[in-house]
């Protein structure tokens, strides 16, 4: 893969924006990557472990002549990191973001913007609960969707553009209106993060009565459900607050459902939670065997079926 900006500049440098480097750099996407970070802690451990060419000290600094501009910050900053690059952006750059939620996020950068810049949102759905600029690595994205979310009336190259260095990072790519993105984020991610949230700290409730039980005894679902509650707290209370309305519909189907399920089990109703359970086994058999889930380990496709 080729260059296909010659200056890109990386708003923010955690795990998304650090993955985002080493995947340029090792595909040849960019002539110059710059990164600005808040904390002059993060930009000094950029500094020391050679994450962006040019690690700058403002926002301002990193962004001034920059093509491709990605704010990589929590999503509740990124309509003031945007205010305060929009007066140094280059004429005909692009803006993107790799929020976690969309309208919300085009709300709050979109009207900082200055006629003649592109401004193209975008979500990688990839990412792991660690955080911070040592966290990245250059294969995060490889075979995961990216969801690129336009607005109306942007310029068709600037999309395509930034679709083809999502790829070049070795990532699919997919179009999706926000609204729609921000509800279907909310079923496979931002509910499950909420829930794996409650049942560890449910767990935690109850490890004070019972000692280390709970950690000591912890089986593979539990498991997961501390490494999701791992992730960072900024980043998750930023996507609840700024997702607002579709993650409160879905936990409304949910409680729904759960309730069902506790009188299933209060009422003896076996058949209910059979055929429940038989209806969810077979959306993960699908999956599988769409070949999306590329976290499965290979036992689970050699017993499958
Ligand atoms: N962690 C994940 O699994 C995924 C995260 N995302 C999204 O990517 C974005 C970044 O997330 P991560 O890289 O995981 O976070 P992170 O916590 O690893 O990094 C965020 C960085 O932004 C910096 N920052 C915070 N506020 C700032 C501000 N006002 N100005 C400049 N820098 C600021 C922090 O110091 C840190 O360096 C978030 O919007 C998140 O929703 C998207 C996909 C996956
Ligand atoms: O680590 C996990 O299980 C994730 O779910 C990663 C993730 C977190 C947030 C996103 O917006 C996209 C992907």
């Amino acid at each position: 893969m080729s260059q296909v900006y010659d200056r890109v500049a990386l708003i923010g440098l955690g795990l998304i924006a650090s993955s985002m480097f080493w995947a340029i750099k090792r595909a040849g996407l960019a002539g110059e990557v710059t990164g600005f970070a808040r904390s002059a802690e993060t930009r000094e451990t950029a500094r020391e472990i050679g994450l962006c060419d040019r690690v700058c000290d403002s926002a301002a600094e990193a962004v001034e002549g920059a093509d491709l501009v990605v704010l990589c910050v929590p999503v509740g900053a990124m309509g003031a990191v945007a205010a305060e690059i929009a007066p140094v952006l280059k004429p005909g750059a692009t803006v993107s973001d790799v929020g976690s939620v969309k309208k919300d996020v085009i709300d709050a950068v979109a009207p900082h913007l200055p006629d003649g810049v592109h401004f193209v949102p975008a979500h990688p759905l990839a990412g792991t609960e660690h955080s911070g600029p040592r966290s990245g690595f250059a294969e995060l994205f490889e075979n995961r969707f990216t969801l690129i979310v336009p607005v109306e009336g942007t310029d068709r190259e600037a999309v395509e553009r930034l679709e083809q260095f999502w790829q070049g990072m070795g990532a699919k790519t997919e179009e999706m209106d926000a609204e729609h993105h921000d509800l279907v984020l909310a079923v496979t991610s931002h509910a499950p993060h909420l829930i794996a949230y409650t049942m560890v700290g449910v767990a935690d409730d109850l490890r004070r009565v019972t000692d280390s039980e709970v950690i000591r005894y912890s089986a593979a679902g539990f498991r997961d459900f501390t490494r999701i509650a791992a992730s960072d707290p900024t980043m998750w209370r930023d996507v609840f607050l700024h997702n607002k309305e579709a993650t409160l519909e879905i936990l409304g189907r949910f409680t729904e459902e759960l309730f069902a399920l506790q009188r299933a089990i209060r009422t003896g109703d076996g058949d209910h939670l059979f055929d429940y359970f038989t209806r969810t086994r077979a959306i993960r058999r699908g999956i599988i065997e769409a070949g999306q889930d590329t976290d499965a380990p290979d036992f689970g496709r050699v017993k499958r079926g």
